[in-house]
């Protein structure tokens, strides 16, 4: 079955906006055509708004939508080592089920088609994807450090025996990847074993690096050389790989990631609210390194809205640069969807005939968004999540008129909040 956008603007690739159609099939989850009068089986609605790429959340750890507003206002390292870790080690995985959920009702509501997660008990969360729509790039977050040799290895085992069996599920919406979660907190011998059965299994490594001076002090006194060159060692940051944050970079590892192009993925709420830094965006953009936009999870952010996300990379990337210049809309609208989808290596993050149709309808009628002389700059300035008019992934429409329809939102949000306070009692 065909459906046309009607009557709306369209965000184009070169970033221009005009006035057109699109038409596209779900049988085959491909845009048709953009342009003027499109005939189709049925329409839907753009009137008063702009059909652009679903926006690619491209770091986050969904399931910790149930510790949001659990534990506020700490640095990374006693927020994870005193509330998180605790918290999660009494984690169900019926409770990854329901944290999940939220947050894949939370993405449609907002305009996120794809997202990457890193965590445990996965398989919920691929049945969760499956369930809601959303296409994603899954990963089990590898440990070690606190952990015995047993632990460990079946950590390790647990990362890679995920990456094979999930990979292709949810009609090929499912992709995997290996996650050790980060330079500091995986082993050298684990880091090297599971950065190969990535190359094994032709999957990326998706990883944490250079989030705080904390993380990065440790590698350079033990080792004598910046974390991402100790990664590059390893075998880390071929093109298909991506890491978040890159808070921290000096000029070598800038011109190591320019040299060696995996994709970047900004968080800059996270690194806000934890006071993690400013990453060198507008630094990053000059020297050409693929860029994409993470909310990461929804504790340390605390949505995971992607226009608060795009606004916050924008705003944080002209004080870093101090610059007003610096990370203009177009920039942040490109990381957050055509961006996001090459870190990702996912289809998805253009409008134009045969590209993946993975669309959302922002509309441009709330006051907020009135008077419109440039749409770009609403949907980095003024748009929210609650813009979002339509919410389409691969050709079937999850979110119409506002209503979403994979997912039962009042249920979603009972079981959550029931397992969320039963998760605080246990933790
Ligand atoms: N299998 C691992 C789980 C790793 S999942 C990924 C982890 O990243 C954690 N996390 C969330 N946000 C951040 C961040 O900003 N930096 C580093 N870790 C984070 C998250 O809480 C989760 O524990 C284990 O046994 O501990
Ligand atoms: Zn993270």
């Amino acid at each position: 079955m065909s459906t046309t956008l009607t009557n709306g603007h369209v965000l184009h690739p070169d970033g221009s906006v005009s006035r057109a159609d699109v038409r596209f099939e779900q049988s085959t989850g491909e845009i048709e055509a953009v342009g003027q009068g499109l005939a189709a089986d049925r329409t839907l609605s753009a009137a008063g708004g702009l059909v652009m790429p679903g926006l690619v959340n491209a770091h986050t750890h969904a399931a910790m939508t149930l510790l949001r507003g659990y534990a506020d206002d700490k640095p990374l390292d006693a927020w994870l080592s005193e509330d998180i870790w605790p918290a999660e080690s009494a984690l169900e995985p019926a409770d990854v089920r329901a944290g999940t959920e939220l947050a894949l009702l939370e993405m449609i509501r907002s305009g996120t088609t794809a997202f990457a997660d890193m965590y445990f008990h996965m398989d919920e969360v691929v049945a969760a994807v499956e369930r809601a729509g959303l296409r994603a790039r899954l990963a089990h977050g590898i440990v070690t450090v606190g952990k015995d040799e047993e632990a460990a290895t079946a950590d390790l085992q647990e990362g890679i025996d995920f990456a094979r069996r999930a990979d292709g599920e949810a009609k090929g919406r499912v992709q995997t990847a290996i996650s050790p979660h980060s330079l500091t907190t995986v082993d050298e011998s684990t880091l090297r074993e599971a950065i190969q059965a990535a190359r094994e299994l032709g999957v990326p490594v998706h990883l944490h690096a250079n989030e705080t001076t904390e993380e990065v002090e440790p590698i350079v006194e033990e080792r004598g050389v910046r974390p991402l060159a100790y990664g590059s060692e390893l075998g880390l940051f071929d093109s298909q790989d991506f890491f978040a944050h890159g808070v921290h970079l000096d000029e070598t590892e800038l011109e190591l990631l320019a040299d060696r192009q995996p994709s970047v993925v900004h968080c800059p709420a996270s690194n806000m609210k934890l006071a993690s830094g400013m990453a060198p965006v507008e630094a990053l953009l000059d020297a050409g390194v693929p860029l994409a936009l993470g909310t990461d999870g929804a504790a340390s952010n605390n949505d995971l809205d992607m226009f608060d996300e795009m606004r916050d990379a924008a705003l944080l990337g002209k004080l870093a640069a101090d610059d007003a210049s610096a990370v203009p809309a177009e920039a942040v609208i490109e990381m957050a969807t055509a961006g996001g989808a090459r870190a990702l290596g996912l289809p998805g993050g253009q409008v134009t005939p045969g590209a993946a149709a993975d669309l959302i309808v922002v509309d441009f009628e709330a006051p907020r968004m009135t008077p419109v002389h440039d749409h770009v700059s609403h949907l980095v300035y003024a748009a929210q999540g609650s813009d979002v008019r339509h919410t389409i992934v691969d050709g079937t429409v999850l979110m119409r008129d506002r209503d979403v329809l994979p997912l039962d939102e009042q249920a979603v949000r009972e079981t959550a909040q029931t397992r969320a306070e039963r998760l605080a009692d246990r933790a």
